[in-house]
């Protein structure tokens, strides 16, 4: 187990809050307020219209203002994560901190709330009178035993789901661990031991689920600051005396001797190696307390090597916190407008997580935790929070089980469609790839991966095979089959591997080759070295010879080498000249740039061309394509040099059929916005904002696609390769194993695609 791998001093955690804006939350209008008509319609006079609506008819709030997705983080500070009682004021940076995660992770819009009062009735006076303001509370940080009283007198008072995080959050999570742990162990929930240290929120939260979910409630010790719980103990109030249990054990280290299980829920360093040396084989230890947790993984390993071990920090493996649920678990329950989050929801959200994390696992996963390896075993046995499956599978299940249960009020009819509308929500270009994803499920298609032996090809091409969009075949040698497994695939033989120094198929790859370059100065010999040593030559062979349906190559070499040596084998469709279009998404908005990979300086039959097959493309992935050729100069204004090819472009687009729109030459600021074409280019013929950039060369094409990327954190994916005459897509090297899957998905749509390409046209 590797040391906490995040490290930072007091000063740099104080600098990051103080950085600039103080804090971590800022509100961002999202209506333009930049008129003086913006004004009046988002203010007076115009917002009474919808508040009248409201009176009339509550329900519209919903649809009207942004109840419907904001959730209240709500305080008093008593007990800030395992700190204790340091007040309301003093427990903001992390309620801040809470309100930003709903958003990063589920795009909930969230606002922190931190009430002064330690007296229970005050507080439930203050937040029960707040249902109007939100779509839910989240209650956070407030000690045992108050926690019990107010969450149960706000559920009772309030219409609107409310969740004491500390409670039922850490108690879904803490289940999907334990379930994952003991499946490794062989163990099952109603033979274990466990021990409990702390009997307050979170513990005696943690302690009912796994009890709910078959722990017998006779094999649960649990241990406050006195020690164990037991009948006839002093100093316990009725929710502690719930979990007394008969038992001879008088200290937490007596309690462990034999012990299965161990939870955390109390304080940093409560448990030392000497008391879990005393556990059974093979212990589950979840040391939960934060930020410091009851035992460090390295102590807790160094005792016992044979444990598995949890923490609530994300620095180690592991994570066992409650910020893989509330994100998750609210947008279920807000997405159906649950009245509640009931039992149901959370046995839902729970099974969802411990399922998750028995799946192969994408390379972001493994990127945002500093390239640790991840696959369901004893250090990873709950997904990470950024695990990009969360966002589709936990609300997904939340939302069922709360139709189930019948506590939603608005069922979601198309269970399908909500789960790619949950993919795209954080991920607009998901959005937009998703019909492809569903093409290439519905109609498989064999996928030669070129670098079958770089981690994150095999990343990819494992994601590949398991999200059922096709059959991975990966060029590569032997050892393949060791990297499958390191990656955690049980049965890496069942993936088909071609070797190109050994594979039946060499001959054939030489004879073709051979054949078409004989008499362009090739020896056989300089063939069949070529097809023995260069991947991106074999796989191209393959693919030409029908060993594969679509090519994926591009990240062990520049784009322009790959490409080169794939058009050594493959030849070039009979139109265009191959191009390359960057997909971009923002803010729900979704561009595509072309030519960003292949032509310099295209002359106007290439730029139509490359309009003709973009406008294509666009349509098959849903949108009504709408080509602006862009330039610095506005319909010649000022004139320049190197805009008569796309003013030609479009000329000779005018002599042609076509079912798209199109226009130029204009500046991105005009083709992106329709109300300035309205208004000074009235005789534009586009009817919307262009969706479809055709830059004016290589260059800015090139160079805008990737300034975007880099400066505005925008989703761009590409180059997409178009033009070739068999589906081929070349990565760009700095390509991520899920942009990686996403091109081999794009180049398996474009099987089919190709076969009924449309005629050249430009
Ligand atoms: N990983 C995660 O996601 C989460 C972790 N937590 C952690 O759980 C801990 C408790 O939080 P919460 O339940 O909200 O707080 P509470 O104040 O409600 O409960 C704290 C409990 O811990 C007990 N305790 C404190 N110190 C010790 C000790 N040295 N030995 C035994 N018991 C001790 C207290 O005992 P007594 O009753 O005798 O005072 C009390 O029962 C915190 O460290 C918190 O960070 C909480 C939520 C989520
Ligand atoms: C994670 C959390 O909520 C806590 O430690 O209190
Ligand atoms: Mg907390």
């Amino acid at each position: 187990m590797s040391e906490s791998n995040v490290k930072f001093t007091r000063d740099e955690a104080l600098d990051f809050h103080s950085r600039g804006r103080p804090g971590k939350i800022e509100i961002i209008a999202s209506k333009p307020m930049a008129t003086q008509r913006d004004l009046s319609l988002a203010y007076s006079p115009g917002v009474a219209v919808p508040v009248e609506a409201i009176a009339e008819d509550p329900s519209r709030a919903y649809e009207l203002t942004a109840k419907g997705n904001l959730v209240a983080v709500i305080s008093n500070g008593t007990a800030i994560l395992g700190l204790g009682n340091l007040g309301a004021l003093a427990s903001k940076p992390v309620m801040e901190g809470k309100a930003v995660l709903f958003k990063r992770f589920a795009d909930v819009d969230s606002i922190d709330l931190e009430v002064d009062t330690t007296d229970a009735q005050r507080f439930i006076d203050a937040v029960s009178l707040l249902g109007p303001s939100f779509g839910g509370i989240n209650l956070e940080d407030i000690a045992a035993p108050e926690c019990f009283v107010i969450e149960a007198a706000l559920k009772e008072k309030m219409n609107i789901p409310v969740f004491h995080d500390d409670q039922h959050g850490t108690a879904i999570i803490t289940a999907a661990g334990l379930i994952n742990a003991c499946h490794l162990t062989g163990r099952t929930l109603k033979d274990i031991r466990v021990v409990v240290n702390g009997a307050g929120a979170a513990a005696i939260a943690c302690t009912e689920l796994i009890k709910a979910m078959g722990v017998p409630h006779n094999n649960v010790i649990m241990c406050d600051r006195s020690g164990p719980l037991y009948p006839g103990r002093e100093n316990m109030d009725q929710f502690k005396s719930a979990h007394a249990v008969p038992t001879d054990a008088r200290s937490l280290a007596e309690a462990l001797v034999g012990a299965d299980v161990f939870l955390g829920l109390s304080a940093a360093r409560a448990v030392s190696g000497d008391m879990v040396k005393a556990m059974a084989p093979q212990p589950i230890i979840f040391a939960m307390a934060n930020p410091d947790p009851e035992i460090t993984p390295p102590e807790a390993k160094a005792a016992r090597p044979d444990a598995i071990v949890a923490t609530g920090r994300s620095d180690y493996p592991n994570q066992v916190n409650n910020v893989l649920g509330f994100p998750f678990i609210f947008r279920g329950a807000l997405d159906v407008r649950a009245t509640g989050i009931n039992e149901e929801m959370k046995i839902a959200a729970a099974n969802a997580l411990a399922e998750l994390a028995r799946e192969a696992v994408p390379e972001e996963v493994a990127a945002a935790y500093g390239g640790m390896t991840h696959h369901f075993g004893p250090d990873y046995i709950i997904p990470a929070p950024f695990d990009p499956r969360l966002i589709e599978i936990v609300p997904a299940a939340v939302a069922k089980a709360a139709m189930d249960s019948g506590v939603a009020q608005k069922p979601i009819a198309d269970m399908a469609k909500y789960r790619a509308e949950l993919r795209a929500r954080l991920n607009p270009t998901s959005s937009v790839l998703s019909l492809a994803y569903e093409a290439a499920k519905a109609n498989p298609k064999r996928v030669l991966f070129a670098e079958g032996e770089e981690e994150n090809v095999l990343r990819a091409a494992i994601a590949f095979r398991e999200g059922g969009y096709g059959t991975p075949v990966l060029v590569g040698r032997e050892e393949v089959y060791d990297k499958l497994s390191e990656l955690g695939v049980e049965d890496p033989q069942s993936y088909e591997v071609l070797n190109s120094r050994n594979s039946p198929l060499v001959g054939r790859a030489v004879d073709f080759i051979y054949a078409k370059h004989q008499r362009h100065g090739l020896l056989r010999r300089a063939a069949e070295r070529m097809v023995n040593q260069d991947r991106n030559t074999f796989a191209a062979a393959m693919l030409a010879l029908g060993e594969g349906d679509a090519m994926i190559t591009g990240t062990t070499r520049p784009f322009s080498q790959s490409l080169s040596q794939v058009r050594w084998v493959i030849d070039d469709e009979n139109g265009p000249t191959p191009f390359g279009i960057h997909v971009i998404a923002s803010r729900g908005q979704t561009v595509l740039i072309a030519d960003t990979a292949v032509t310099e300086r295209p002359t106007a039959e290439q730029y139509a061309a490359i309009a003709i097959r973009a406008a294509a493309f666009a349509r098959r992935m849903g949108q009504e394509p709408r080509v602006a050729f862009v330039s610095y100069t506005t319909f010649g204004n000022p004139p320049g040099r190197h805009i008569a090819e796309l003013r030609d472009a479009v000329k000779l687009l005018d002599t042609l059929q076509t079912d798209f729109e199109y226009e130029g030459e204009m500046g991105p600021d005009v083709a992106l916005n329709h109300e300035a074409q309205e208004k000074y280019y009235p005789f534009s013929r586009l009817t919307g904002p262009a969706n479809i950039l055709v830059m004016p060369g290589l260059q800015s094409a090139n160079i805008s696609a990737k300034l975007i990327k880099a400066l505005g954190g925008e989703v761009a994916l590409g180059p997409y390769l178009m033009g070739m005459s068999l589906p081929v897509q070349i990565a760009p090297m700095t390509a991520s194993s899920s942009d990686l899957v996403t091109l081999a998905v794009l180049a398996s749509g474009g099987v089919d695609a190709i076969r009924r390409a449309p005629d050249r046209k430009g």
